[in-house]
């Protein structure tokens, strides 16, 4: 399935336990505005190519639009309206006062050299500068792209529009950037993982972890559940995947990644097929790439107890299905990992105020936004007796059709 009809299938269970009008929920799916722009660029060779630019804004009832920016090859309409929406309910699932957006470039980053990377974004700013703003839709980081790719946002927008820090989150600290904002989704997601641990009597310390993608999200998230004592036992990225029955030594693995470009031939583990990481022995599983990478295909064979969506949408419905059936618990991507559109929210605030938070507040906020929303899923769980992915969707749908029916609808 898709990933726009897996979260339209989604929204849809969530509006009918809500039991909310169909108009509404008509109107609640259909996104605020869609843009498709054209980026050419000249490559360094001086040969002319061309790239199809998105962002999607979804809604706006809460707030200002908020989501990131993607630079992968299989970037399309579909799966950025997919991932718009998911921002539109993650951000109120986190209670933070902004709608969803979501933008991308269908294009493979490490394809393009860091000039031709720096034209394209400047290109695709160019043409979207005047539909997005700092009370309007700030764009974030996501995968393929970083806080260099933010800074060029950031310059080109404040061409038209005079210094705008607050335009874009994610952004380097010298810049206005928020000190924890870089660990922020991996840090939310360990948050996020204790909490629901804690439910079950277990703890991150006595467990192993399988983790897919090494990049921001995963890279953090290991490094933090390996200095919590946990034991990550598998690691796979598009380079290759490492595994060690005894835990894998992560600051290591990171040295030797920067080393080498590549988890391949990490002495501190034994090579293993990359496809194998979803099924591997374990106790929980964090999926911190690809949307849709847990299917029909291999959900029976899944091992692990625990399923943390650190990714957007890594689990289709029909595996969803299977390993609810299986009694996996999966901790789902809308409250899993909102650590980072919630640090990118103190970013903001911070740019706005023009007053800077040390590291331990950033974290010390992270801590209760994610603890809160843990709770507030907990009793929708309970109100509406459902899965906790239900839980999340019901509490954060619910938030943005109350916003919405108390706006109004008048022309
Ligand atoms: N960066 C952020 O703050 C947030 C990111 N996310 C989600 O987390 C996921 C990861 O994002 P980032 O870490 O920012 O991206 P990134 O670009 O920093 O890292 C992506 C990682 O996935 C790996 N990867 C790509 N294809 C793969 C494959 N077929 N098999 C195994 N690994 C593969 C890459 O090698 C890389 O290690 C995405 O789904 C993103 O939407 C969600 C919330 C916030
Ligand atoms: O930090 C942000 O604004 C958005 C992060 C993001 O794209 C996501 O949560 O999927």
């Amino acid at each position: 399935m898709n990933a726009l009809a897996a979260t339209n299938r989604n929204f849809r269970h969530a509006a009918r336990i809500l039991g909310l009008d169909s108009k509404l929920e008509r109107s609640l799916l259909i996104p605020f505005r869609e843009i498709k722009v054209e980026c050419s660029i000249p490559k360094d060779d001086g040969s002319l190519a061309t790239y199809v630019g998105f962002r999607v804004q979804h809604d706006n009832a809460r707030g200002p639009m908020k989501g990131g920016i993607r630079y992968h090859p299989e970037v399309d309409p579909d799966e950025v309206n997919a991932l718009a929406q998911l921002m539109t309910w993650k951000t109120a699932v986190a209670d933070i006062p902004y709608g969803g957006a979501k933008g991308g470039i269908g294009c493979n980053p490490k394809d393009l050299s860091m000039s031709e990377l720096e034209r394209l974004t400047r290109v695709f700013t160019q043409k979207i500068h005047d539909l997005i703003g700092v009370h309007t839709d700030v764009p974030a980081p996501d995968m393929g792209t970083n806080p260099q790719t933010m800074a060029w946002i950031l310059d080109e927008y404040s061409k038209f529009h005079g210094h705008s820090p607050a335009i874009v989150t994610g952004k380097p600290i010298d810049l206005g950037g928020s000190l924890g904002r870089d660990a922020a989704t991996g840090r939310g997601c360990v948050f996020a993982t204790e909490a629901l641990l804690a439910e079950y009597g277990k703890s991150i310390n006595n467990l192993t972890f399988a983790i897919q993608g090494f990049g921001n999200v995963g890279s953090w998230a290991a490094r933090l559940i390996h200095e919590r004592g946990g034991k990550v036992v598998a690691v796979s990225d598009i380079t290759g995947a490492v595994k060690n029955p005894n835990g894998i030594n992560i600051p290591e693995l990171l040295a030797h990644k920067d080393g080498t470009g590549s988890l391949k031939g990490f002495h501190g583990g034994d090579d293993m097929n990359p496809s194998e990481l979803l099924v591997h022995e374990c106790d929980v599983l964090i999926p911190c790439a690809l949307g849709g990478v847990l299917n029909r295909d291999n959900a029976t064979d899944v091992k692990a107890k625990f399923i943390i969506e650190a990714a957007n949408h890594p689990t289709d419905p029909e595996a969803d299905e299977i390993l609810s059936k299986k009694g996996v618990v999966i901790l789902p991507d809308i409250y899993a990992n909102s650590g980072g559109v919630t640090v990118s929210y103190f970013e903001w605030v911070q740019n706005i105020q023009g007053f800077m938070w040390d590291e331990e507040k950033v974290n010390a906020e992270l801590w209760k936004y994610m603890t809160r929303g843990f709770d507030n899923i907990k009793d929708m769980c309970k109100t509406h007796d459902c899965s906790l992915r239900m839980g999340a969707f019901t509490l954060g749908v619910n938030r943005v059709a109350r916003a919405t029916i108390l706006r109004g609808w008048e022309a």
